[in-house]
């Protein structure tokens, strides 16, 4: 599966290099205790920013949780990194509409997940009927709190590579028409349906910026289904919502490099130990926040638009959420570089994605903090 031998890069042009705004990573897992001391500095060395996901063991379901979370995620923020974790609440049939307006106060909780149960790591505490959180929605659409989404059915006779059409056509429609104005991220979609959707929502808010969005990860744009299968069985390209067909990542890649502000960076780099994914029943994600940057840098260019990276990397997400864009920047160069075959990670190693093969792209200055 290697893309370029050395022979080839051989005959590549000269390292050129790639300046961009700061980024930002709006869809990623640090996960908790041992393995911050990991997570935290992968986002770190890429990031000035990300949306960190509420699906540990417990759910981050209440704003004390999320706080004390954001003191664990800070302890592992290496020194002279401004790196500012996000905080996010997780969804449950029983949250009171007062923990959201409790989240909106704290200042650092800028948005809830909505797992279905059972879609994926960790939902099992989601949400069962969407009816049951609607007093929710109420109070989130009246404060402007951001609903993220996993957007696929659990129904188990709906085909899994349709699970989030269906979803579409089921729950996004109806909730996108009973809350007209809640702002809603459709997270890590796979589809040229999901694609679609987003764009067909005309609908911007007072100020302007879009009421529906949609993160898209680095491994969807470069990988179609396929992956998973070739030449055997490989757990790391297994992710939820799992990779679709090649026409699916063809419209992502239209969608990312579109410049439509309503498609952002999400890498949902969702660490699971090397023997968690390589066993008989694997954990759904894929590593990529060691090297997040690179792989988009490499998925863009195949479609002839690194012009178009850095809207999408850091200026769209923000926009979104009503943040300020980032000062500073971060500078790719085109030196080939190898992706590491595993890396240290709590009680054990980690895989990450594309393990062993070359990128061309590498991060040159790492951030600056100007
Ligand atoms: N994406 C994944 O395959 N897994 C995520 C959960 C999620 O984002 O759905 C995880 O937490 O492991
Ligand atoms: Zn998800
Ligand atoms: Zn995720």
């Amino acid at each position: 599966m290697t893309r370029f031998t050395a022979a080839e890069f051989q005959f590549m042009p000269e390292p050129q290099t790639l300046t961009i705004s700061r980024p930002d990573d709006w869809h990623v897992h640090l996960r908790d205790a041992g393995a911050l001391v990991y997570t935290v500095p992968w986002s770190a060395a890429q990031f000035a920013r990300a949306i960190v996901m509420p699906n540990l063991k417990p759910p981050v379901v209440s704003t004390a949780q999320a706080l004390a979370y954001r003191e664990r995620v800070l302890a592992a923020v290496p020194k002279g990194s401004t790196f500012e974790p996000l905080m996010t609440l997780y969804l449950t049939d029983t949250t009171p509409a007062d923990e959201i307006v409790r989240a909106k106060a704290s200042g650092v909780i800028h948005a809830v997940k909505l797992y279905p149960s059972g879609a994926t790591t960790n939902s099992d505490s989601g949400v069962t009927d969407l009816r049951r959180v609607h007093a929710v929605l109420d109070t989130m659409q009246e404060l402007g709190m951001p609903l993220l989404i996993h957007g696929e059915v659990t129904d188990p006779d709906v085909d899994v590579f349709d699970r989030e059409a269906v979803f579409i056509e089921r729950h996004l429609t109806r909730l996108r028409r009973d809350f007209p104005r809640l702002k809603i991220v459709l997270e890590h979609i796979t589809t040229q349906h999901a694609a679609d959707f987003v764009r067909a929502q005309p609908e911007l808010d007072a100020r302007s910026t879009p009421l529906l969005a949609a993160t898209i990860t680095a491994h969807h744009l470069l990988y179609s289904r396929n992956a998973m299968f070739s030449g055997g069985m490989r757990p790391h390209y297994y992710c939820l919502p799992v990779l679709k067909r090649e026409r699916h990542r063809q419209a992502l890649l239209g969608a990312a490099t579109g410049g439509d502000g309503r498609f952002f960076l999400g890498t949902d780099s969702a660490p699971h130990a090397r023997l968690l994914k390589e066993a008989a029943c694997g954990c759904a994600g894929c590593l990529t926040a060691p090297h997040a940057l690179e792989l988009y840098a490499l998925a863009f260019e195949q479609c002839g638009a690194l012009h178009r990276l850095e809207a999408f990397a850091s200026h769209f997400g923000a926009d979104f959420y009503g943040l300020p864009r980032n000062t500073g920047t971060l500078t790719l160069e085109r030196v080939p570089t190898t992706v590491p075959a595993r890396l240290p990670y709590a009680d054990g190693e980690i895989v990450p994605l594309d393990a062993g093969q070359i990128l061309p792209w590498r991060i040159a200055a790492g951030l600056s903090s100007a």
